[in-house]
């Protein structure tokens, strides 16, 4: 959890209703944004639309890339710019952490461009709305899984439901409002040669309120090839435990995989 992180706190409450106000839009002023790739700029969809996910999932979700190149959707009609102020101000606080991770490694904060590409690091904003499920406890938000990325940053407005699994066992995720939820994603863990784990988390749904989470999702750029760090590897008692691969095709790959899931289920 991060706190004193600086970011306005009406500015987090703004883009939740944005959110909010995108999920309550008719259908067919969504359906222009109904996703089909998984790098398309902006996809909305539902769990309801993917066979493998339609009987236990319940969420809706709004994915837009908004760096290197900012998308948006065009309603309501304030999205576009309170998403950029809110992505603009996720990536500082993102570019603070990832320097005190890489300190805390004894490396230089430098890194952060030459290794991550950041400053053309792609950020993805995920916006996940859950409605109230009558028969909760056989339905989930979101199945056990880790984040590609490097750090993710979530806010949520007000109804719980992350859970993070911690020596076997699904913990809550408790996160007040104003504050910020920081996951380690699969290519920090790739660089620091499993020193700081990714990790996994997955989201339920209560049958009383909907609950809405935004993460932002901070990645390398497209082409980056993200190895362990040579610094942090010794050749008999640290070998590199990772093999590196273009962001881009790592991302696909996962695709990839959850597509086979959904072929054999
Ligand atoms: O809604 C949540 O709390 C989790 C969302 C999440 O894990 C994701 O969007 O990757
Ligand atoms: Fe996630």
């Amino acid at each position: 959890m991060v706190i004193g992180h600086g970011i306005d706190k009406d500015l987090m409450n703004d883009i939740l209703d944005c959110c909010r106000e995108f999920f309550d839009l008719e259908e067919e002023e969504k359906s222009e944004y109904k996703g089909k790739h998984m790098l398309d700029p902006i996809s909305y969809g539902a769990s309801t639309d993917d066979p493998a996910t339609a009987v236990l999932f319940r969420r809706n979700y709004l994915k837009v890339m908004v760096h290197p190149e900012f998308h948006s959707p065009s309603k309501p009609a304030r999205f576009s710019k309170v998403l950029a102020e809110y992505s603009k101000a996720i990536r500082g606080v993102v570019r603070e952490l990832l320097g005190g991770i890489l300190e805390s490694l004894g490396l230089e904060s430098s890194y952060m461009d030459r290794a991550f590409n950041l400053e053309s690091g792609q950020m993805l904003s995920v916006a996940n709305q859950y409605p109230p499920c009558p028969q909760h406890e056989l339905a989930m938000g979101l199945p056990p899984h880790t984040d590609p990325a490097l750090l993710t940053v979530l806010i949520q407005n007000g109804t719980d439901g992350l859970q993070v699994q911690h020596k076997g066992k699904w913990l809550n995720a408790s996160i007040v409002p104003g504050d910020l939820f920081v996951n380690i994603n699969d290519q920090l863990e790739i660089f620091t040669n499993g020193k700081y784990k990714s990790v996994i988390h997955r989201a339920i749904v209560n049958n009383r309120k909907t609950r809405l989470s935004i993460a932002m999702a901070n990645g390398p750029s497209l082409d980056t090839i993200i190895n362990p760090a040579p610094e942090l590897l010794c050749s008999v008692s640290q070998p590199a435990a990772y093999a590196g691969m273009k962001y881009k095709d790592y991302l696909e790959i996962r695709e990839c995989i959850r597509l086979v899931k959904v072929i054999k289920s």
